[in-house]
């Protein structure tokens, strides 16, 4: 649905973006990470052609943006929480963008229905949060019911019943078969969203794949006043960290403990140590592990 290729952009000396290639496939919300900088945002204003590529290229259905016929049915975005008249009412603005994009009245109150703007609809924008501002410009972007929705860290002000909200509402369109692009810094925010991810990192890709590949290989610590002995009896690559304490790769807690009673060795402690998704973010992404 979206395929990014050999994308490059500078900014002067800044290489904001370095032969980045990925795909973001329909179904599935993708997250798109990496720390402050990573280049995102600029990869994000590529696919909707705010920003034109050094080389390289980016299109959504097999083509540019700027060459889709009825672009905003097709891609939704949300890049930013400005751009609002302060005067307009949150429902003038959905009207305003309606007309401009030849959608009815209908579309208007079924996207404020969905995300919650017609809870401050008559509010004017000057005095909304973010938090409504950012469903003010989900329920714009959603306006034309497009099949490809680009979210730039769209839970910036959100609280926290708000963030879980969101959750289920992107979970909900990728489940009807649409391409939701989710930008974050932070694993945490998109980790029970995201079935795929993109970590990028100093503008280049670092890794794209299923969210559950960013976890690291489990290891399991191993005690025991046999420890040798059970090291030629575990099928598994071991590290010996001293005479008593091995670090099995490869098999679970469980198996280690059967095979141990199988040969009757006594164990002392048995500890997984598969790293939180966080630390592999983290580690991935140059980050400091906590
Ligand atoms: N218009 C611009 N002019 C100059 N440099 C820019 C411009 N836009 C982005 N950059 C630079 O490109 C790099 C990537 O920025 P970008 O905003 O794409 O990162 P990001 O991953 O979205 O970061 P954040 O998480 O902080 O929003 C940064 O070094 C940034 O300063």
């Amino acid at each position: 649905m979206i395929e990014v290729r050999g994308l490059t952009k500078t900014f002067g000396p800044v290489a904001a973006v370095t032969d980045l290639t990925f795909d973001v496939g329909p179904g599935t919300v993708t997250g798109f990470l990496g720390p402050n900088g990573a280049g995102k945002t600029t990869t994000m204003r590529m696919m909707l052609g705010l920003v034109a590529p050094g080389s390289g290229s980016v299109t959504i259905d097999g083509r540019p943006y700027r060459e889709l016929r009825d672009p905003t049915s097709v891609v939704g975005a949300v890049l930013d929480s400005s751009g609002f008249h302060p005067a307009h009412t949150a429902r003038d603005h959905l009207r305003l963008y309606a007309r401009m994009g030849r959608y009815g009245s209908d579309r208007v109150a079924r996207v404020a229905e969905v995300t919650g703007v017609s809870a401050f609809a008559h509010r004017r924008t000057r005095g909304l949060s973010t938090g409504m501002r950012q469903r003010l410009n989900l329920a714009t972007a959603l306006l034309g019911d497009p099949r490809v929705l680009l979210l730039d860290e769209p839970s910036n002000g959100l609280d926290p019943e708000g963030i879980a909200w969101l959750r289920r509402f992107l979970r909900d369109l990728a489940a009807q078969g649409r391409t939701i692009l989710v930008s974050s810094h932070v694993l945490g925010e998109i980790e029970q969203t995201a079935d795929q991810v993109v970590v990028i990192r100093e503008g280049r890709l670092v890794t794209a794949g299923p969210l559950s590949e960013l976890y690291g290989s489990a290891s399991v610590l191993v005690r025991s006043p046999q420890a040798d002995r059970l090291r030629t009896m575990l099928a598994a690559p071991t590290e010996i960290l001293s005479s008593e304490v091995l670090r099995v790769h490869d098999l679970s807690a469980a198996e280690i403990a059967s095979v141990a009673a199988a040969h009757g060795i006594p164990l002392q402690e048995l500890t997984s140590e598969r790293p939180t998704l966080e630390q592999a973010f983290l580690h991935l992404t140059g980050g400091t592990t906590p």
